[in-house]
């Protein structure tokens, strides 16, 4: 009898909601996570073909020392549609391929694919099961503000280029509040434990 493949979890949200606060609990669950936006940043710095992209699109001083002046990307992308469509066209089919190849070596019941744009991406396709994790935009700001000391008007033009809860709740078969009036952890439970079920019986 051939093993069934591990079942594709999406785990999103918009910035600051607590997409990797939840993971690490799926993680400690059992479930092995791949965090798209950390590993979009790791090939942008080694990838041949993002690296030349890269360079081509914001000039070769767009990396010193081998490191992506990342304030710079982002000041001019977030801030001009046209730009980040080319940026995206030229990471995410890379990313998606990086994932592919990740989930081939998996042997667990279930995994993660944690990614704040899995919607806009369109990889939310190749998913199982999707979970949004919803939190309110003021507190998802100053989270944001706190934990990469940035400014709130750099978050809220991330925000703007991001889908809101209206446009992801109805793609979702599960939601996690993560505000500041809900545990996370028995949510996240609870939800594991009907995925499991229904993937295994
Ligand atoms: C602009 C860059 C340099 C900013 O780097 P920085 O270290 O500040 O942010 P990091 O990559 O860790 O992302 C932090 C958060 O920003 C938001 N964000 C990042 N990329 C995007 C995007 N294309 N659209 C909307 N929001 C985004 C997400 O909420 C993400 O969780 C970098 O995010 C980038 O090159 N992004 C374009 C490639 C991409 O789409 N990556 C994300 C998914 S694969
Ligand atoms: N339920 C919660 N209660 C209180 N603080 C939280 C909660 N969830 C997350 N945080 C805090 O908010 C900040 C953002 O959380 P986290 O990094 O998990 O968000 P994220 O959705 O992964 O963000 P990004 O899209 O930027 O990667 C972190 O400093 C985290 O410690």
């Amino acid at each position: 009898m051939t093993k069934k493949e591990p079942l594709k979890i999406g785990v999103t949200g918009g910035i600051g909601s607590g997409k990797s606060t939840i993971c690490r609990i799926f993680e400690i669950l059992g479930c092995p996570v791949y965090n798209s936006d950390q590993q979009a940043i790791h090939l942008i710095h080694n990838h041949p073909e993002i690296i030349e992209g890269y360079i081509k699109l914001f000039g070769k001083d767009v990396y010193n020392d081998g490191i992506l002046n990342r304030k710079l990307v982002a000041d001019k992308i977030f801030n001009e549609k046209q730009l980040l469509i080319e940026i995206q066209n030229l990471v995410h089919p890379i990313v998606r391929n990086d994932f592919n190849r990740w989930f081939a070596e998996q042997t667990s019941a279930a995994v993660i694919n944690e990614a704040a744009i899995l919607f806009e991406s369109g990889s939310y396709k190749q998913m199982d099961k999707i979970i949004s994790v919803i939190a309110p935009e003021q507190l998802r700001i100053d989270r944001v503000v706190k934990r990469d000391r940035v400014s709130p008007k750099e978050v809220t033009i991330r925000i703007k280029n991001q889908w809101t809860d209206d446009q992801r709740i109805p793609l979702s078969d599960y939601i996690i509040y993560a505000d500041d009036q809900q545990l996370v952890t028995p949510q996240v439970i609870e939800i594991y434990e009907k995925m499991i079920e229904t993937f295994t019986s």
